[in-house]
């Protein structure tokens, strides 16, 4: 099986510049991997890193020691050390990430936010809108709503923008940051359908999910991360 998403050894702590540069440390030594075709959840309780770790590994958080290996155009690349355009590169074209809230563009509509990861690599714009029109649709949000900007939608519109540009792509990982915690049930039912046709396809999913009944019904594998807890490593 092939495994496109290797964290080995990886290092975290937070820096307070305000407080005298107090020192925090978050993750210690993580290291796993994640399969094509598996959705792995990370676990464990609030504040022990869970969202951290999905951060390093997208690049939004520097990492202080330890590899984040993603197969990337045939070759393995060392995210944790790469310079920031190959970052943007990765995630143009390998790893797609669905954060908790959505970062929203002022003037632009819902439909061109969903479609403009496959723009901006170059495919049709047309394709681009029909398959977002697609996602939209599945995932319930009314049509009148498409053209507009999403900065005025309810948190759970946000949130189906948010996914609907997530899943648009083919990308072979992808990163889920609570893609459900603003859903009602029927759109949960959605993302659960949608998680599994990505791991059909074979994308290595790597997620938290709060929500039990949503992790049961994806998960193949749950990572403890108070494992990767600094206190636990000194212990
Ligand atoms: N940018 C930051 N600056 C300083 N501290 C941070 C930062 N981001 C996270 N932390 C701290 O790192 C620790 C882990 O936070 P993180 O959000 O990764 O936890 P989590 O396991 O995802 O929690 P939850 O389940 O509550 O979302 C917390 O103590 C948090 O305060």
């Amino acid at each position: 099986m092939a495994t496109p998403l290797v964290v080995s050894e990886v290092f975290k702590s937070f820096t307070m510049h305000l407080r005298d540069g107090l020192t925090l440390p978050v993750v210690a030594n993580a290291s796993f991997s994640v399969a094509s075709g598996e959705c792995v959840v990370l676990g464990g309780p609030s504040g022990v890193g869970k969202s951290s770790i999905l951060k390093m590994l997208y690049g939004n958080y520097s990492v202080d020691a330890g590899q984040i290996l993603i197969k990337h155009k045939d070759k393995v690349v060392d995210a944790a050390s790469a310079d920031p355009r190959m970052v943007l590169d990765i995630r143009r074209h390998t790893l797609g990430y669905v954060s908790q809230f959505l970062r929203t563009v002022p003037r632009v509509a819902a439909l061109d936010v969903v479609a403009e990861p496959l723009v901006s690599r170059g495919e049709d714009s047309i394709e681009a809108r029909r398959k977002a029109g697609q996602l939209l649709e599945a995932l319930n949000l009314p049509k009148p709503l498409w053209q507009l900007p999403p900065a005025t939608f309810s948190g759970g519109e946000q949130q189906r923008v948010n996914i609907a540009r997530g899943f648009i792509t083919d990308h072979a990982v992808l990163l889920l940051d609570e893609p459900t915690a603003s859903l009602d049930a029927m759109n949960r039912a959605v993302v659960i359908e949608m998680i599994r046709e990505k791991k059909k396809a074979g994308v290595a999913l790597l997620g938290i999910f709060h929500d039990e009944e949503v992790r049961d019904a994806v998960a193949d594998r749950i990572i403890d991360v108070s494992h990767f807890s600094p206190r636990r490593a000194a212990a």
